[in-house]
């Protein structure tokens, strides 16, 4: 009997998260798979390490709000996690709220990503609504149950799941806002590109903090002709000032090229982390 696979997500049911999950899910075709909602992205990518889970399906960044800081955290952190795909998801958010006379709304809900997504919507309409940030856009929803002068901000699909009045569609700030989706298993691997990769995702610090210490990594990359798609750093919590810097690589069809970096890598940077090389999987159509 083949077992089932165990694919962990940002839950409840009704988050962004649970809408990626389950379209990898359909993508997978064939091979049976669990989902299995967790109450943070720290929660679930540690219940992969520990071997909980077989894959987690996480937000690693937003085309308005930027990185998901507790997901590349996580991933730094517990070592041995590897990116198998990546695929960008259209974020479209709703209102919801059991009336639909704005001046009544107290207090707004949402995952943080979200309110950030929706800044200009939230400064135009509801300037006098206290803005609170939960855990996930699906956990808001439990608010509006409970009182009227509440609203929260999630999708459709959540609201349709909860049977709550949607008050506005499409709040988001851009009419484009997609948030992109890791596929993460544990490790298998050195996580170097293959002929079918798109991109490697990797994070370091620096071996000194002193002039010139990342210009001298940002040159290899250079030197290659690699295009850098992000880069973000974010605090090592060794000591204010000092920093890791997470950079996602464009393999562009070279991935030799790029193995080699990575290999030179290893004498300019302090601590290097390979989180994987992987390919786009065409799932955010709806
Ligand atoms: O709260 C949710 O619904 C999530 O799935 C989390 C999350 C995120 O962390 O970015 C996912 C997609 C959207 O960008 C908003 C929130």
């Amino acid at each position: 009997m083949t077992q089932r696979q165990r694919l962990g997500y940002l839950g409840p049911v009704g988050t962004y998260s649970e809408e990626a999950a389950q379209r990898y899910a359909q993508w997978q075709q064939g091979e049976p798979i669990d989902l299995v909602p967790f109450s943070t992205i720290a929660g679930c990518l540690e219940a992969l390490a520990i071997a909980q889970l077989d894959l987690a399906l996480v937000p690693s960044e937003n085309s308005v709000e930027g990185s998901v800081n507790s997901t590349l955290d996580s991933l730094w952190r517990l070592d041995k996690l590897h990116i198998q795909y990546a695929f960008d998801l259209p974020i479209l958010h709703a209102f919801v709220a059991q009336t639909p006379r704005l001046e009544e709304i107290r207090t707004v809900y949402s995952h943080p990503q979200a309110l950030g997504q929706c800044q200009r919507w939230l400064q135009h309409m509801l300037p006098h609504a206290q803005q609170c940030p939960v855990a996930s856009t699906a956990d808001g929803l439990q608010y509006v149950a409970q009182s009227a002068t509440v609203g929260a901000i999630a999708s459709v699909r959540a609201a349709q799941l909860h049977q709550l009045p949607i008050v506005a569609t499409n709040i988001q700030d851009l009419a484009d806002n997609c948030t992109r989706f890791w596929v993460v298993s544990r490790q298998q691997g050195n996580g170097w590109p293959t002929t079918s990769s798109t991109h490697t995702s990797i994070a370091f610090s620096l071996k000194a903090n002193q002039p010139g210490a990342l210009l001298k990594v940002l040159q290899l990359f250079s030197d290659r002709q690699i295009n850098l798609s992000r880069i973000e750093s974010r605090p090592s919590k060794r000591a204010l000032g000092d920093y890791l810097f997470f950079v996602d690589l464009e393999v562009n069809g070279q991935p030799a090229i790029v193995a080699e970096c990575l290999e030179a890598l290893t004498a300019v940077t302090d601590v290097l982390k390979i989180f994987g090389s992987y390919q786009f999987l065409p799932l955010g159509a709806s």
